[in-house]
Order: structure tokens, then C-alpha cells, then sequence
């Protein structure tokens, strides 16, 4: 048997190198690169293997574990999971900061690999730096931790173990079912530790990603159920676009003339103008959407797995039947559904050459949902601030508006910033998000209309992934404009990949809607009976000792220029269109910092939400809301 004598280190770049993923006969490297920030725990192991020789991988720095992670994530998915990056940290705090980041891969099945430092395996300097020593069980380590988060776990005590973890580390991520964040911890010592590799472990692999098949009773289940339906209902999410499945759904939906939804994963599968698509659907879904689902006898979910925000927690179709395709079992067999295990494909090719000459029922509803929220969309887009405002996010706090509107000094609503914004964007150019109100704003407002376009996170809904997925996407699509849509908590929680954007040349534009608070959570508590609490971005007030002194207000643009970041303020719909069309013009990344007067973000369209109300309380307003949930959740399927 040839050998070589490697490091592990070494030895797991030399690997990584030759990987490479065949979907549909094209095949393409796996690993584009590997995101690092190094400490002691990795800096001369991996650090060392990789300024020796990259293996082909192209490496890049970044400026905190969790946003480095967050942006390999989104490269990964924007790339519809078809090539991967890695991440390297150090032991401890390092490690622990990818953490988030290995929830959000994992909860929105999209491929990363992270490679934290760990621990001595030897035990020898025990505790090492940033070593937490538990007296139960010394084997445990910060790592231990990504177990509950990862979809593939491991640990390298010994160099020979590293040829079994990877190749079990490529099967899960290249496994379109089972996908998400594969941790391998690295012993900071063995790293370091040479071996004489097998020459095999380093030949070129190709992993091949399969077409799953759907079997013929399935199929027959299927066609039988939709043959015995007249209104059903198609929801697509991010399996469509990750099985580019997207000309079959519209083949499908045109054939049998069923109209289909959008899940926040699915939207921009399909352009948004295609006279089937009726929008985002559920909670964060739009009147045409919801209003076919609630009508609708099947409900066909392809390529979704059936969230809470998707099925308003499972209150939206509560009569209809239901039926899968999708590659997962798991995901297939949700709502009790008749399902097809297979690709969404080749799902929907079998299932379309087995259903005859099916057509649905609809007569005029579809074009009249839809044409309902068109009118809809031009009020959202019209509404402008003035004498007897009523925000869309109504009886909260209209009298605080005035405050806001001097302090921010703005009279701009979100829904009017976005209905500007959204005519003026490159037709091609790519919008992320995932949390605050953004996501339901857009999963509703947006109009993609070019495919895969639109980039929400909101498996996690993890605030701080916007500026960093949005470097992710740029990566992946660097001729493409791409825009960070956040607000201002997200970007106060971790937007500092914005230098890395600046340091790589990788222009991002960061879209910042400053409402000066956590406004979707303030809206969701005083929805729910409770006061204002605790998510304005208001002063302590040094009396009372609560959070409820002056409105603060932060010159986000000046900050960011601080970076070297090419900034705007915008306070005016002038503004806002100056600064659109001159950030176009820029090489450097550049950020918007957009005032805009809290509740004046959409509100939900006949969907409800379950979310823990308070059983017990004084308030009779607290009383009201829990009596309405439990009324709303009679409504809903148990399971
Ligand atoms: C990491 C993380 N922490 C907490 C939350 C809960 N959360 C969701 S939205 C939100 C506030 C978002 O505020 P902002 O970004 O300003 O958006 P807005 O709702 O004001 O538009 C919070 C705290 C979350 N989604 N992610
Ligand atoms: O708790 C949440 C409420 C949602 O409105 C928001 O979009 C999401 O980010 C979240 O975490
Ligand atoms: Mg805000």
C-alpha cells in the first residue's frame, strides 16, 4: 500500500481538495473554500496545512465564527447546495460562536462544514486555554455542544480516524435528504500529528447526487387522490429549488391548471409574474395565497417541510387532504400525508404522466385572488404618512408615532420603502434575509421576478445572517448585485462581515430599515394583549429604572463609513431613490441606512399564529388573547 506521511491537518486539506459532486452529469469541485479565524486552538495545525498548500480552496478571513459560518451557509445555499465552503475556528469561544451558525445550517438542511480546534487529545497541558473542565467527564468538550445541532459529528483523537470521519462527513453532506452542518472536531494536538495516509484516501471522489425515485404505488396513490380532488393547492419550498425542479412544477401547475404557493425557502423557484403563483403563503403569506389554501380540498406539498409559518400552524388547511413529494421520508410523511418519497423531479414528472387528462375546477378564483392582492400590493406600496395616519399595525401605539417620526426624523412607512425599492433593483440582482419583519414583508411583497433571486433564512430565522448571507450569496454569484435586507436589530446583532465584504472586494448593499426597536416582536407581544416591553430601543430612564425614556436613534451610515463602506441616509423617497441608483455605481459594498416609522410593516393576512400566550394574568387584554388562541387552535390539526 503507498502512503504518504502527513499531518492530519494536512491531511484533511489534501482530502477535501479532491472532492467533487456530479448532479445531472455536470460536475463541479465540492469544497469552494474555507472561511478561518485563527487561534491557538488551529492556527498551526490547519492554519499551517493551509498556507503550506490550500488544496485548491480558496481562503478567506473572517471577523466572527458565527458570521463566517453564516456566510458559508448562505454560499452553500445559494449555490442550491451543489458546492459547500468550511470553516475553521479556534478552541472555546471560537468554536462555540459556529454553534448558531450549525443550528441554522442544520434546521434549513443546507451543507457546511465546520472544523473547530479542540481540546488536547493527550491531556497533557490540561486545562489548555479556553478549556471548560467538567469534574463529571473530562472526555467533554465546548465541540460536545454541536452534537444537538449537526447532522454528522465527530471527533479526531487519532490521525487514522480522520479517513472514516470524512468520508462519513461527505455522505451526509452531500446526501440531499439528510444535509445540514457536519462538525469535525479537531484535537489541537492531533492536528499536528503526522501519519503515513493511504494514497486512496486522496483520490478524486465524485459524489454522485441521485435522482431518488418515486416507486409506482406511490405514484398510484397520488394520482387516485388528486383524480377524487377539484380545487388543489400546490406549495413549493427549497426543494424545488435545490432539485432545479422549477420548469417541471410550472409544467405541472399549467397541465392540471393548479395554482401553487411559495414558502420562504421556495420563493423566486418560479417568477413571481407566472399567472399560477399565488405568492408567499401562511403567516407570512398574502391575501391571493391564503385565501386559495383556506379553499382548497388537497393541499400538494413539494419540496417543504411544512413549518409552523407555512401551514399557520397547521390551522390554514385544516380540512383539506394532503399530499407529499419530497426526498425526505421524514419531511414526506408530515400532516399525515399520502406520500411520494422521491425527488420533486422526477416526483412530479411520474405523477403528471400518470394523471391523464386531470384539470381542477378552478374557474376565475385563481385570477381574482390574485388580481385581490395586486390592489392589495398598490395600496401597501401608496401609503404615505400624513394628517390622521393610521399605521397598518394598528391600536398599539399611534400616539407615540409623532415621537418617532421627530427623533428618527422620517415620515417614510417600510411598506412604501420596499414598493420603491423593489422597482428599482436589478431584475437579476439577489435580496437576503431572515428575521424581524423583513421576512413577512417580502415573502409577501416582494416581486421576484427572476428565478432564485430571493435568499430568506427562515429555518432559523437567525437575526445577524443577513450581511453575512449576503457576502455568502455575492461569493456565489459575483456578478450579480446582492442586498442585505435587515433591520436595525439584526444588524446591531452581528453585521461585522460587512469588512470582510470590503477586504475580499465583494460588493454587498446593505438595505437597513431603522425602526429604532425589535419591531416585530413589539408587535407581536401588544398583538397578544401585553404592553411595550423591552423591544423599543428606548433610554433607561434613571427614576423608574425602566426602558422607557427617549426614543435612540444611531447614524447607522456613519458608522459603517467608518469602514469604509460607501453609506447613505435616507429620510425621503428622493433619497432613497438617489441612493439606489448611485449604489449601483459603486465597486465597494455599501449600506442605506433607511429611517422608517415603526408599524408600518405589513400585517398578517387571515392566518394565525401559535405562540405561547400567558394562561394566568390580571390583564384582561392577556385573558382575551389566550381565550382567542385556544379558540384558534380548535380550529387547527392536532398533529
Ligand atoms: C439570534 C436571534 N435572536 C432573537 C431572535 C428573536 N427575534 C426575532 S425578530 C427580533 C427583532 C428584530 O428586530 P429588527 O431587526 O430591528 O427588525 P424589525 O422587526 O424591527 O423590523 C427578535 C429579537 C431571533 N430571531 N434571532
Ligand atoms: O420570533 C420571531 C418572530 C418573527 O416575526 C420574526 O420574523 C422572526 O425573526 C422571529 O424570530
Ligand atoms: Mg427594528
Amino acid at each position: 500500500m503507498s502512503t504518504t506521511r502527513l499531518t492530519t491537518a494536512q491531511a484533511l486539506v489534501k482530502f477535501l481538495g479532491a472532492q467533487y459532486v456530479e448532479f445531472d452529469g455536470n460536475q463541479e469541485r465540492f469544497v469552494k473554500g474555507i472561511f478561518t479565524i485563527f487561534g491557538h486552538g488551529n492556527v498551526l495545525g490547519l492554519g499551517q496545512a493551509l498556507e503550506e498548500d490550500t488544496g485548491g480552496m480558496e481562503v478567506f478571513q473572517g471577523r466572527n465564527e458565527q458570521g463566517m459560518a453564516n456566510a458559508a451557509i448562505a454560499f452553500a445555499k445559494q449555490k442550491h447546495r451543489k458546492q459547500i465552503m468550511a470553516c475553521t475556528s479556534s478552541v472555546g469561544p471560537g468554536s462555540a460562536n459556529m454553534i448558531t451558525s450549525a443550528a441554522t445550517a442544520t434546521a434549513n438542511n443546507i451543507p457546511v462544514l465546520l472544523l473547530p480546534g479542540d481540546v488536547f487529545a493527550t491531556r497533557q497541558p490540561d486545562p489548555v486555554l479556553q478549556q471548560i473542565e467538567h469534574t463529571h467527564n473530562l472526555s467533554i468538550s465546548t465541540n460536545d455542544s454541536f452534537r444537538a445541532v449537526s447532522k454528522y459529528w465527530d471527533r479526531i483523537s487519532r490521525p487514522e480516524q480522520l479517513m472514516s470521519a470524512m468520508l462519513n462527513a461527505m455522505r451526509v453532506l452531500t446526501n440531499v435528504a439528510e444535509t445540514g452542518a457536519v462538525t469535525i472536531a479537531l484535537p489541537q494536538d492531533v492536528q499536528a500529528e503526522a501519519w503515513d495516509f493511504p494514497q486512496s484516501f486522496f483520490e478524486k471522489r465524485i459524489h454522485r447526487i441521485e435522482r431518488r425515485l418515486p416507486s409506482p404505488e406511490s405514484v398510484q396513490d397520488a394520482v387516485k387522490l388528486i383524480q377524487l380532488k377539484k380545487k388543489p393547492l400546490l406549495i413549493f419550498g427549497g426543494g424545488v429549488r435545490y432539485s432545479e425542479a422549477a420548469d417541471e412544477l410550472v409544467k405541472f401547475a399549467e397541465t392540471f391548471h393548479i395554482p401553487f404557493g411559495e414558502t420562504q425557502a421556495g420563493k423566486s423557484g418560479v417568477e413571481s409574474t407566472h399567472p399560477m403563483n399565488l405568492g408567499g403563503i401562511g403567516v407570512t403569506g398574502n391575501s391571493a395565497a391564503n385565501t386559495i389554501a383556506k379553499e382548497a380540498d388537497l393541499i400538494i406539498g413539494v419540496g417543504t417541510r411544512f413549518t409552523d409559518f407555512t401551514t399557520a400552524s397547521k390551522q390554514m388547511f385544516g380540512h383539506a387532504d394532503i399530499l407529499t413529494i419530497n426526498v425526505s421520508e421524514f419531511h414526506a410523511s408530515k400532516l399525515d400525508a399520502v406520500k411520494v418519497v422521491a425527488d420533486v423531479k422526477v416526483g412530479l414528472e411520474a405523477i403528471g404522466s400518470a394523471l391523464g387528462d386531470y384539470r381542477s375546477a378552478y374557474e376565475n378564483e385563481i385570477e381574482d385572488a390574485k388580481q385581490g392582492w395586486q390592489d392589495e400590493m398598490k395600496r401597501l406600496y401608496g401609503i404615505t404618512y400624513g394628517d390622521d395616519f393610521t399605521p397598518e399595525i394598528t391600536d398599539h401605539f399611534e400616539d407615540k408615532l409623532l415621537e418617532y417620526k421627530e427623533v428618527l426624523g422620517t415620515e417614510l412607512t417600510q411598506t412604501g420603502v420596499l414598493g420603491v425599492f423593489n422597482e428599482m433593483v436589478d431584475d437579476n440582482a439577489i435580496v437576503v434575509g431572515a428575521a424581524g419583519s423583513l421576512p413577512g414583508d417580502l415573502q409577501r411583497m416582494w416581486l421576484s421576478k427572476k428565478r432564485n433571486t430571493y435568499h430568506m433564512e427562515y429555518g432559523y430565522s437567525c437575526m445577524g445572517y443577513e450581511i453575512a448571507g449576503a457576502l455568502g450569496a455575492k461569493i456565489a454569484e459575483p456578478d450579480r448585485e446582492v442586498y442585505a435586507m435587515t433591520g436595525d436589530g439584526s444588524y446591531l446583532m452581528l453585521h461585522t462581515e460587512l469588512v470582510t465584504s470590503l477586504q475580499e472586494g465583494k460588493k454587498i448593499n446593505v438595505v437597513l430599515f431603522d425602526n429604532s426597536g425589535f419591531g416585530c416582536i413589539n408587535n407581536l407581544q401588544m398583538a397578544n394583549g401585553m404592553g411595550s416591553f423591552g423591544t423599543e430601543f428606548r433610554r433607561k430612564n434613571p427614576e423608574t429604572g425602566k426602558m422607557n425614556g427617549p426614543v435612540m436613534t444611531i447614524d447607522f451610515a456613519r458608522v459603517a463609513e467608518g469602514y469604509g463602506v460607501k453609506t447613505y441616509s435616507v429620510r425621503t423617497m428622493e433619497e432613497l431613490r438617489v441612493a439606489v441608483i448611485d449604489s449601483k455605481k459603486q465597486s465597494v459594498s455599501t449600506l442605506i441606512d433607511i429611517k422608517v416609522l415603526p408599524k408600518t410593516m405589513t400585517h398578517g393576512y387571515d392566518s394565525w399564529w401559535h405562540v405561547g400566550v400567558a394562561e394566568v394574568s390580571e390583564k384582561e387584554s392577556i385573558q382575551t388573547a389566550f381565550e382567542s388562541k385556544e379558540t384558534n387552535l380548535e380550529k387547527a390539526r392536532a398533529y
